[in-house]
Protein backbone atom coordinates (compact mmCIF):
# COMPACT_ATOMS: atom_id res chain seq x y z
CA UNK A 1 0.00 0.00 0.00
CA UNK A 2 1.63 3.15 -0.95
CA UNK A 3 -0.24 6.35 0.25
CA UNK A 4 0.75 9.83 -0.13
CA UNK A 5 1.18 12.55 2.55
CA UNK A 6 4.15 12.79 5.08
CA UNK A 7 6.24 10.24 4.43
CA UNK A 8 6.87 8.35 7.86
CA UNK A 9 10.63 8.00 7.19
CA UNK A 10 12.67 10.20 4.56
CA UNK A 11 16.34 10.40 3.63
CA UNK A 12 17.04 13.38 2.45
CA UNK A 13 19.96 12.91 -0.06
CA UNK A 14 22.08 11.17 2.69
CA UNK A 15 25.35 10.41 2.62
CA UNK A 16 27.74 8.69 5.32
CA UNK A 17 31.53 9.00 5.36
CA UNK A 18 33.98 6.96 7.71
CA UNK A 19 37.09 8.23 8.90
CA UNK A 20 39.87 5.76 8.02
CA UNK A 21 41.94 4.69 11.28
CA UNK A 22 45.04 5.13 10.09
CA UNK A 23 44.98 8.71 9.18
CA UNK A 24 44.20 7.95 5.25
CA UNK A 25 40.99 9.13 2.84
CA UNK A 26 37.47 8.36 4.69
CA UNK A 27 35.13 5.77 3.41
CA UNK A 28 32.12 6.65 1.63
CA UNK A 29 29.74 4.53 2.35
CA UNK A 30 26.44 6.25 1.05
CA UNK A 31 25.91 8.78 -1.35
CA UNK A 32 23.53 11.14 -1.92
CA UNK A 33 20.68 8.23 -0.92
CA UNK A 34 16.93 9.38 -1.16
CA UNK A 35 14.53 7.12 -0.18
CA UNK A 36 11.20 7.38 1.77
CA UNK A 37 9.10 4.67 3.43
CA UNK A 38 5.21 6.09 3.35
CA UNK A 39 3.12 5.43 6.37
CA UNK A 40 2.02 1.81 6.46
CA UNK A 41 4.04 0.75 3.88
CA UNK A 42 6.45 -2.14 4.19
CA UNK A 43 9.56 -1.49 2.28
CA UNK A 44 12.71 -3.48 1.74
CA UNK A 45 16.03 -2.32 0.85
CA UNK A 46 18.37 -5.45 -1.10
CA UNK A 47 22.15 -4.61 -2.12
CA UNK A 48 24.75 -6.72 -2.45
CA UNK A 49 27.24 -7.49 0.89
CA UNK A 50 28.87 -4.70 2.80
CA UNK A 51 27.34 -1.81 0.31
CA UNK A 52 25.48 0.50 3.58
CA UNK A 53 22.54 -0.80 4.02
CA UNK A 54 22.90 -1.52 7.96
CA UNK A 55 24.57 2.08 7.96
CA UNK A 56 21.24 3.40 6.61
CA UNK A 57 19.16 1.72 8.85
CA UNK A 58 21.82 2.91 11.61
CA UNK A 59 21.12 6.69 9.84
CA UNK A 60 16.97 5.66 10.04
CA UNK A 61 17.15 4.50 14.08
CA UNK A 62 19.29 7.91 14.90
CA UNK A 63 22.28 5.63 16.03
CA UNK A 64 24.66 7.46 13.27
CA UNK A 65 24.17 11.15 12.35
CA UNK A 66 24.86 11.09 8.67
CA UNK A 67 27.82 13.26 6.94
CA UNK A 68 25.41 15.47 5.38
CA UNK A 69 22.04 15.33 4.22
CA UNK A 70 18.93 14.84 6.86
CA UNK A 71 16.44 12.24 8.04
CA UNK A 72 12.61 13.42 8.69
CA UNK A 73 10.31 10.92 10.94
CA UNK A 74 7.00 11.92 10.47
CA UNK A 75 7.89 15.54 8.86
CA UNK A 76 10.42 16.39 12.07
CA UNK A 77 13.88 16.47 11.48
CA UNK A 78 16.08 13.45 13.54
CA UNK A 79 19.02 15.09 15.24
CA UNK A 80 21.19 11.50 16.28
CA UNK A 81 23.07 13.75 18.79
CA UNK A 82 20.00 14.47 20.49
CA UNK A 83 19.06 10.83 20.84
CA UNK A 84 17.48 7.84 19.19
CA UNK A 85 14.31 7.67 16.80
CA UNK A 86 11.75 7.23 19.92
CA UNK A 87 9.13 6.20 17.14
CA UNK A 88 10.71 3.49 15.75
CA UNK A 89 11.79 -0.22 16.82
CA UNK A 90 14.40 -2.51 15.84
CA UNK A 91 15.37 -6.06 15.00
CA UNK A 92 18.53 -6.61 14.15
CA UNK A 93 20.18 -10.10 13.25
CA UNK A 94 21.71 -10.46 16.64
CA UNK A 95 18.32 -10.50 18.66
CA UNK A 96 18.50 -8.22 21.95
CA UNK A 97 16.97 -10.73 24.54
CA UNK A 98 18.62 -10.43 28.00
CA UNK A 99 20.04 -13.94 28.69
CA UNK A 100 19.04 -13.43 32.82
CA UNK A 101 15.68 -12.12 32.06
CA UNK A 102 12.75 -14.92 31.65
CA UNK A 103 10.43 -14.30 28.20
CA UNK A 104 8.01 -12.66 29.85
CA UNK A 105 10.31 -10.76 31.69
CA UNK A 106 12.68 -9.28 28.46
CA UNK A 107 8.94 -8.32 26.77
CA UNK A 108 7.80 -6.44 29.28
CA UNK A 109 11.75 -4.52 29.20
CA UNK A 110 10.97 -1.60 27.57
CA UNK A 111 7.29 -0.97 29.32
CA UNK A 112 9.13 -1.16 32.66
CA UNK A 113 11.49 1.78 31.22
CA UNK A 114 8.72 4.03 30.67
CA UNK A 115 7.17 3.54 33.81
CA UNK A 116 4.50 1.12 33.09
CA UNK A 117 2.81 -0.18 36.64
CA UNK A 118 4.21 -3.71 36.68
CA UNK A 119 0.85 -5.42 36.53
CA UNK A 120 -0.14 -3.54 33.49
CA UNK A 121 3.18 -4.60 31.94
CA UNK A 122 2.74 -7.90 32.81
CA UNK A 123 -0.54 -8.33 31.13
CA UNK A 124 0.19 -6.83 28.10
CA UNK A 125 3.36 -8.91 28.17
CA UNK A 126 1.42 -12.45 28.06
CA UNK A 127 -1.01 -10.95 25.63
CA UNK A 128 2.27 -10.28 23.23
CA UNK A 129 3.20 -13.66 24.00
CA UNK A 130 0.19 -15.08 23.09
CA UNK A 131 0.33 -13.15 19.81
CA UNK A 132 3.46 -14.81 18.52
CA UNK A 133 2.57 -17.58 19.52
CA UNK A 134 4.80 -18.29 22.83
CA UNK A 135 1.86 -18.48 25.63
CA UNK A 136 3.46 -20.85 28.21
CA UNK A 137 6.97 -19.94 27.31
CA UNK A 138 7.20 -16.89 29.38
CA UNK A 139 8.93 -18.56 32.39
CA UNK A 140 11.71 -19.65 29.86
CA UNK A 141 14.85 -17.84 29.53
CA UNK A 142 15.78 -16.97 25.81
CA UNK A 143 18.90 -20.23 26.40
CA UNK A 144 15.93 -22.46 26.75
CA UNK A 145 14.04 -21.88 23.12
CA UNK A 146 15.09 -22.47 19.89
CA UNK A 147 16.20 -19.92 17.44
CA UNK A 148 12.65 -19.14 16.46
CA UNK A 149 10.92 -18.76 19.64
CA UNK A 150 13.99 -15.82 20.59
CA UNK A 151 13.03 -14.73 17.05
CA UNK A 152 9.41 -14.73 18.45
CA UNK A 153 10.65 -13.08 21.63
CA UNK A 154 12.66 -10.39 20.36
CA UNK A 155 9.44 -9.52 17.77
CA UNK A 156 7.17 -9.38 21.10
CA UNK A 157 9.80 -7.17 22.85
CA UNK A 158 9.62 -4.74 19.90
CA UNK A 159 5.69 -4.78 18.72
CA UNK A 160 5.00 -4.13 22.43
CA UNK A 161 5.91 -0.61 22.53
CA UNK A 162 3.80 0.06 19.40
CA UNK A 163 6.45 1.81 17.59
CA UNK A 164 5.03 3.74 14.57
CA UNK A 165 8.22 2.38 12.40
CA UNK A 166 9.91 -1.00 12.43
CA UNK A 167 13.36 -1.12 11.04
CA UNK A 168 14.42 -4.55 10.67
CA UNK A 169 18.15 -5.58 9.90
CA UNK A 170 18.08 -9.22 8.50
CA UNK A 171 16.64 -9.92 11.36
CA UNK A 172 15.28 -13.88 10.15
CA UNK A 173 19.12 -14.54 8.55
CA UNK A 174 20.01 -16.95 11.12
CA UNK A 175 17.18 -19.16 10.82
CA UNK A 176 16.95 -22.27 9.28
CA UNK A 177 14.36 -21.55 5.69
CA UNK A 178 11.40 -23.09 6.91
CA UNK A 179 11.39 -21.54 10.77
CA UNK A 180 12.14 -18.40 8.39
CA UNK A 181 8.87 -18.20 6.24
CA UNK A 182 6.99 -19.28 9.12
CA UNK A 183 8.70 -16.31 11.19
CA UNK A 184 8.09 -14.18 7.57
CA UNK A 185 4.26 -14.64 7.62
CA UNK A 186 3.79 -14.08 11.40
CA UNK A 187 5.39 -11.07 10.78
CA UNK A 188 2.98 -10.21 7.64
CA UNK A 189 0.19 -11.34 9.70
CA UNK A 190 1.31 -8.86 13.07
CA UNK A 191 2.15 -6.04 10.44
CA UNK A 192 -1.64 -6.33 8.63
CA UNK A 193 -3.53 -6.01 11.86
CA UNK A 194 -1.77 -2.49 12.80
CA UNK A 195 0.37 -1.00 9.07
CA UNK A 196 2.96 0.08 10.67
CA UNK A 197 5.65 1.43 8.73
CA UNK A 198 8.48 -1.17 8.05
CA UNK A 199 11.83 -0.82 6.92
CA UNK A 200 13.47 -4.21 6.00
CA UNK A 201 16.96 -4.86 5.27
CA UNK A 202 18.24 -8.17 3.58
CA UNK A 203 20.31 -9.51 0.89
CA UNK A 204 17.67 -11.87 0.04
CA UNK A 205 15.74 -10.58 -2.86
CA UNK A 206 13.08 -13.34 -2.75
CA UNK A 207 12.30 -12.76 0.99
CA UNK A 208 12.28 -8.66 -0.15
CA UNK A 209 9.95 -9.76 -2.49
CA UNK A 210 7.53 -11.72 -0.96
CA UNK A 211 7.16 -9.03 1.93
CA UNK A 212 7.22 -6.03 0.83
CA UNK A 213 5.18 -3.23 -0.93
CA UNK A 214 8.10 -2.25 -2.52
CA UNK A 215 12.04 -3.19 -2.76
CA UNK A 216 14.56 -0.74 -3.48
CA UNK A 217 17.94 -1.75 -4.70
CA UNK A 218 21.04 -0.15 -3.55
CA UNK A 219 24.62 -0.23 -6.05
CA UNK A 220 27.10 -1.65 -4.71
CA UNK A 221 29.47 0.30 -2.56
CA UNK A 222 31.74 2.80 -2.28
CA UNK A 223 29.12 5.26 -2.19
CA UNK A 224 26.33 3.11 -2.20
CA UNK A 225 22.91 5.06 -3.40
CA UNK A 226 19.61 3.56 -4.61
CA UNK A 227 19.20 2.65 -8.18
CA UNK A 228 16.44 0.80 -8.35
CA UNK A 229 12.44 0.70 -7.12
CA UNK A 230 10.16 -1.42 -7.85
CA UNK A 231 6.58 -1.62 -6.60
CA UNK A 232 5.19 -5.05 -5.65
CA UNK A 233 1.65 -5.62 -6.56
CA UNK A 234 1.01 -9.20 -5.47
CA UNK A 235 -2.36 -9.81 -3.78
CA UNK A 236 -2.15 -10.09 0.32
CA UNK A 237 -2.83 -11.82 2.57
CA UNK A 238 0.70 -13.37 1.00
CA UNK A 239 2.05 -16.72 2.13
CA UNK A 240 5.34 -16.23 1.37
CA UNK A 241 6.27 -19.35 0.34
CA UNK A 242 3.01 -19.77 -1.93
CA UNK A 243 3.71 -16.39 -3.56
CA UNK A 244 7.06 -17.57 -4.46
CA UNK A 245 5.59 -20.03 -7.10
CA UNK A 246 3.43 -17.46 -8.89
CA UNK A 247 4.02 -16.18 -12.38
CA UNK A 248 3.48 -12.52 -11.31
CA UNK A 249 6.55 -13.07 -8.37
CA UNK A 250 8.90 -15.09 -10.85
CA UNK A 251 8.90 -11.79 -13.10
CA UNK A 252 9.41 -9.37 -10.80
CA UNK A 253 12.11 -11.31 -9.55
CA UNK A 254 13.88 -11.26 -13.22
CA UNK A 255 13.15 -7.33 -13.02
CA UNK A 256 14.77 -6.50 -10.10
CA UNK A 257 17.67 -9.10 -10.59
CA UNK A 258 18.34 -7.49 -13.69
CA UNK A 259 18.83 -4.34 -11.88
CA UNK A 260 21.18 -6.26 -9.33
CA UNK A 261 23.11 -8.44 -10.59
CA UNK A 262 26.09 -6.27 -12.24
CA UNK A 263 25.97 -4.75 -8.39
CA UNK A 264 26.43 -8.02 -7.24
CA UNK A 265 29.32 -8.99 -9.21
CA UNK A 266 31.19 -5.68 -8.80
CA UNK A 267 30.28 -6.27 -4.64
CA UNK A 268 32.33 -9.63 -5.03
CA UNK A 269 35.06 -8.39 -7.58
CA UNK A 270 36.17 -5.62 -5.03
CA UNK A 271 35.92 -7.55 -1.84
CA UNK A 272 37.81 -10.30 -4.01
CA UNK A 273 40.77 -7.68 -4.61
CA UNK A 274 40.70 -6.30 -1.13
N1 LIG B 1 31.86 2.59 11.85
C1 LIG B 1 32.44 2.33 10.67
N2 LIG B 1 33.71 2.74 10.40
C2 LIG B 1 34.28 2.51 9.19
N3 LIG B 1 33.67 1.88 8.17
C3 LIG B 1 32.43 1.43 8.38
C4 LIG B 1 31.74 1.62 9.62
N4 LIG B 1 30.50 1.09 9.52
C5 LIG B 1 30.42 0.57 8.27
N5 LIG B 1 31.58 0.78 7.59
C6 LIG B 1 31.85 0.38 6.19
O1 LIG B 1 30.79 0.86 5.39
C7 LIG B 1 30.42 -0.11 4.42
C8 LIG B 1 28.96 -0.45 4.54
O2 LIG B 1 28.75 -1.23 5.74
P1 LIG B 1 27.31 -1.78 6.13
O3 LIG B 1 27.47 -2.61 7.36
O4 LIG B 1 26.34 -0.67 6.17
O5 LIG B 1 26.98 -2.72 4.87
P2 LIG B 1 25.83 -3.81 4.69
O6 LIG B 1 25.30 -3.63 3.31
O7 LIG B 1 24.86 -3.75 5.80
O8 LIG B 1 26.68 -5.15 4.81
P3 LIG B 1 26.20 -6.70 4.93
O9 LIG B 1 25.45 -7.01 3.68
O10 LIG B 1 27.52 -7.42 4.99
O11 LIG B 1 25.41 -6.80 6.18
C9 LIG B 1 31.35 -1.31 4.64
O12 LIG B 1 32.39 -1.23 3.71
C10 LIG B 1 31.84 -1.13 6.05
O13 LIG B 1 33.13 -1.68 6.19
Amino acid sequence: MTTTGTPALAFNDVTCRFAARDGGEAYTAVANATLMVQAGEFVSVVGPTGCGKSTLLNVAAGLLAPSSGTVEVFGERLVAERGVNRRAGYMFQADALMPWRRGIDNVVAGLEFRGVPREAARRQGEDWLRRVGLAGFGDRYPHQMSGGMRKRLALAQTLILSPDILLMDEPFSALDVQTRQLMENELLALWAESRKSVLFITHDLEEAIALSDRVVVLSAGPATRPIGDFKVELPRPRDVSEIRMTPGFNELHREIWNAMKEEVLKAYARQKAA
